[in-house]
């Protein structure tokens, strides 16, 4: 069976990363790229190292109106930018957005592929998580379905490579001299990713997510999602460890492990990489969540979601290992 499938905001690092993973997927067939500035250009001029039978696809103006028939469309726009347009897309033709625009909005699945995909196969329209909520939800997730910690008192401190702001940018917080040797926090209070961590939190655990505190920071590296969150709770370390691998046992892309994960060891994959350190006297618990910004934080996921509504395997095209070093 081929899918036919596009990619707008093909130009972008979410959907470039897309465009990697559906040209070397068994059953998906790249016929339509979008965008807005880059409209026009071949997919060879903008990525020089694109299979070659992908080269010569021309990116169109992205317009609902000219779509030509497709089976599933990735949207990787900027948040605000793809609500309006993507109503218009056929209701026959499957969605994965990867930006923010849908996340917990009616009609649309939020796609936390590794924690429900029960929820997610079957559904039509998917909203891709945010790349801060894939490493802190998949850590917590397997806490808060066992009651391991307080679901009203939890502290996330996270790191994120550049990547994360796309090619877009926007200031100059984004470029080489600004960011090289420099740490920087950002989005405190407010963070836009508030909203769908809290709400998921709420779900898993039937409690109240108030107290939520999130602080990300930019770091000097290329991909790469760090979550480090402080929770109370009375469980031991081994207890958090072994819930997490009973909730994903048999799950193809999350790994428990008992040191604290590093963010290469998911560079170039669809993996997240949860790890836990607690201590019952201190009422705390340190859960831990690693992931790839553009792979589980972005495309890998999409693909993941992509491939549980299609009825495919969800592993199909996500079974490269990581790139090391
Ligand atoms: N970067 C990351 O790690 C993650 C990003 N996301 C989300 O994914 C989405 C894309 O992010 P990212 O790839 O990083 O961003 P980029 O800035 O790298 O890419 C944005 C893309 O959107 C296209 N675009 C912008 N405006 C329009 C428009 N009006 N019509 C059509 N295309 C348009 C651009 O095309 P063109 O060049 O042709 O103008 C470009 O391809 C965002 O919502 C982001 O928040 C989610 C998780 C992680
Ligand atoms: C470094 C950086 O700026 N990262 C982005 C997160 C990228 C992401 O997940 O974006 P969406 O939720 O919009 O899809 C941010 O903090 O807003």
């Amino acid at each position: 069976m081929t899918i036919r499938v596009g990619i707008v905001g093909i130009s972008g690092f979410g959907g470039g990363e897309a465009m990697r993973l559906v040209a070397s997927h068994p059953s998906f067939e790249l016929v339509y790229a979008a965008g807005e500035g880059s409209a026009g250009s071949r997919l060879a001029d903008r990525f020089p190292g694109v299979p070659a039978r992908l080269a010569d696809l021309v990116i169109e103006k992205w317009d609902p109106a000219t779509l030509p028939k497709l089976d599933l469309l990735f949207a990787s726009l900027p948040t605000g930018a793809s609500a309006e347009a993507l109503a218009r897309v056929p209701a026959g033709t499957k969605i994965v957005d990867i930006g923010g625009d849908h996340r917990y909005v009616e009609g649309w699945a939020y796609g936390l592929a590794d924690v429900w995909p029960d929820r997610i196969a079957g559904q039509s329209r998917i909203a891709n998580p945010g790349c801060f909520p894939a490493a802190v939800l998949t850590a917590l997730a397997p806490l808060l379905a066992n009651g391991l910690v307080e679901p009203g008192n939890i502290v996330i401190d996270a790191k994120t490579g550049i990547s994360g702001a796309g090619r877009g940018g926007g200031d100059s917080r984004f470029g080489y001299a600004e960011s090289n040797e420099n740490l920087v926090p950002y989005g405190l209070l407010r963070h836009v990713h508030m909203p769908e961590m809290a709400t998921t939190i709420q779900r898993l655990s039937g409690g109240s997510a108030d107290g939520l505190v999130f602080t990300p920071h930019l770091v000097p590296m290329t991909r790469g999602v760090l979550a480090t969150i402080y929770c109370r709770g009375r469980a031991t370390t081994e207890h958090c460890l072994d819930a997490a691998r009973r909730f994903y046992a048999g799950r193809a892309f999350v790994r428990v492990t008992d040191r604290p994960p590093q963010t290469r060891w998911a560079t170039g994959s669809n993996l997240a990489f949860v790890s836990y350190a607690a201590d019952p006297e201190r009422n705390l618990v340190i859960a831990m969540g690693v992931v790839d910004n553009l792979g589980k934080g972005a495309a890998g996921q999409a693909v993941q979601n992509a491939n549980l509504i299609c009825g495919l395997p969800e592993t199909a095209g996500l079974d490269s290992a990581p790139v090391w070093p």
